[in-house]
C-alpha cells in the first residue's frame, strides 16, 4: 500500500471532532477496569496509604460500599488485597488458609451487598500474610521453596473459592501452580472459577507503594528475583504465558503496565487469548506525582494511559484510577 501527497493527507481525517470520533480505534470504557481495593480490619475505617494519594485502605463495611460505587459506576470487577495485621502474619503464611481471614470476610461482603453484578478477583500468593514479606515459604537460607509453596496456594485458592471468589489471581510466580490450582479447583466443584494467571510478572522496581499498602513492605529483605521475571527478558515471557494457557488459565496479565507495553503486544500476538495488564502502584504514584508538581493534566494523563492499553491488546487493566476514570468516562 503507497500513500502520496497530496492525494493522501492523513491530517484530513483529523480535521473535526466528530471525524476523529468516527475514526477512532479503540475505545475505553468503564467495562475495561478492574479496581483494586486493600482492605484492612475493623469497622468504619479509612486509612489513606501515604505513598499511594488519592488510595485508601477500608474496612469491610467500606469495601461493600466501594463494590456498590462500583457497580453503579460499570466496573465490572474488583481485585482483592489485604492488610493482614503484624500479629497474624507468620513464617509460612497460614493465614491465608484461614475461612475467616481479611480476604474472605471481604468477599462475603460484597456478595451480600451485590450479588452477582460484580466480579471478585483475589490475588493468591503469601506476601500480605508472612513474616518475611516474601510471596512464599523459605528455607534456612532465605530462598523461596517452589513445590511447597505451590501447595499453600491450592489451599489458599479452596479458601478464597469457598468465600466465594469468581477469578482466583496466582501472583506469586511459582512454576506449576496454575496445574495444580486449576485440578483442586475442578476437584472441589468449583468449575467456573476462573483463574487469571500473573504470567509475566516482572522483578519491577514499580511495587513500592503497593508493600506499603499491603503492610510487607518494612518486612522484606532482599527481593523477589529468584521467582519474579527480569526486566530485560521477553522471549521468556512468552514462555511464561504458554505454559499458564496450557495448565488452564483462562486469561494472563502482564505486570507492570505502561513500561512492558511491547509484551502485551507479543503475548496477544502469539495466544490470541484475553490479556490484562496491571498499572501498578507505581505507575500510578507516577502519575499522581506528574499532576501535583504540575507537569500534566491529571484527568488526561489518566485516560491516555489506560487507552494505551487497550490499543495494545488489552482485554482489561487493573488500575488504582479505576473509580476516577469510570467517573471521567460516564460524563
Ligand atoms: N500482587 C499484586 C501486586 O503485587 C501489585 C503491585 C503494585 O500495584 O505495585
Ligand atoms: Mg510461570
Amino acid at each position: 500500500m503507497t500513500a502520496s501527497f497530496p492525494a493522501t493527507r492523513l491530517r484530513r481525517t483529523r480535521a473535526a471532532a466528530w471525524s476523529r470520533a468516527m475514526h477512532r480505534e479503540v475505545v475505553l470504557s468503564p467495562a475495561d477496569l478492574i479496581w483494586p481495593l486493600f482492605v484492612t480490619d475493623g469497622s468504619g475505617v479509612e486509612e489513606p496509604i501515604a505513598s499511594l494519594p488519592g488510595v485508601s485502605r477500608w474496612s469491610v463495611d467500606g469495601i461493600a460500599a466501594r463494590a456498590k460505587e462500583a457497580v453503579a459506576l460499570g466496573i465490572p470487577c474488583l481485585a482483592l488485597f489485604p492488610n493482614t495485621q503484624p500479629g497474624r502474619r507468620s513464617e509460612d503464611g497460614a493465614e491465608a488458609l484461614n475461612p475467616d481471614n481479611l480476604m474472605c470476610r471481604a468477599i462475603r461482603v460484597i456478595r451480600d451487598a451485590c450479588g452477582s453484578d460484580i466480579g471478585v478477583l483475589t490475588d493468591v500468593a503469601l506476601d500480605p500474610y508472612t513474616s518475611h514479606g516474601q510471596d512464599g515459604l523459605i528455607d534456612g537460607a532465605g530462598y523461596v521453596l517452589n513445590d511447597a509453596t505451590v501447595e499453600m496456594l491450592v489451599g489458599q485458592s479452596l479458601n478464597q473459592a469457598a468465600a466465594g471468589a469468581d477469578i482466583i489471581a496466582p501472583s506469586d510466580m511459582m512454576d506449576g501452580r496454575v496445574g495444580t490450582i486449576r485440578q483442586a479447583l475442578e476437584g472441589a466443584g468449583h468449575a467456573n472459577v476462573q483463574i487469571m494467571a500473573y504470567a509475566a510478572k516482572y522483578a519491577s522496581a514499580f511495587y513500592g507503594p503497593f508493600r506499603d499498602a499491603v503492610g510487607s513492605g518494612g518486612l522484606l529483605k532482599g527481593d523477589k528475583k529468584t521467582y519474579q521475571m527480569d526486566p530485560a527478558n521477553g522471549e521468556e515471557a512468552l514462555r511464561e504465558v504458554a505454559m499458564d494457557l496450557a495448565e488452564g488459565a483462562d486469561s494472563v496479565m502482564v505486570k507492570p503496565g505502561l513500561p512492558y507495553l511491547d509484551i502485551v503486544v507479543r503475548v496477544k500476538q502469539r495466544f490470541e487469548v484475553p490479556v490484562f495488564a496491571y498499572q501498578v502502584s507505581g505507575e500510578y504514584a507516577m502519575i499522581e506525582a506528574a499532576a501535583a508538581a504540575g507537569a500534566g493534566d491529571r484527568d488526561a494523563l489518566v485516560l491516555e494511559t489506560l487507552t494505551a492499553f487497550k490499543r495494545a491488546g488489552c482485554s482489561g487493566v487493573l488500575t488504582y484510577h479505576a473509580a476516577h476514570a469510570a467517573r471521567l468516562l460516564n460524563g
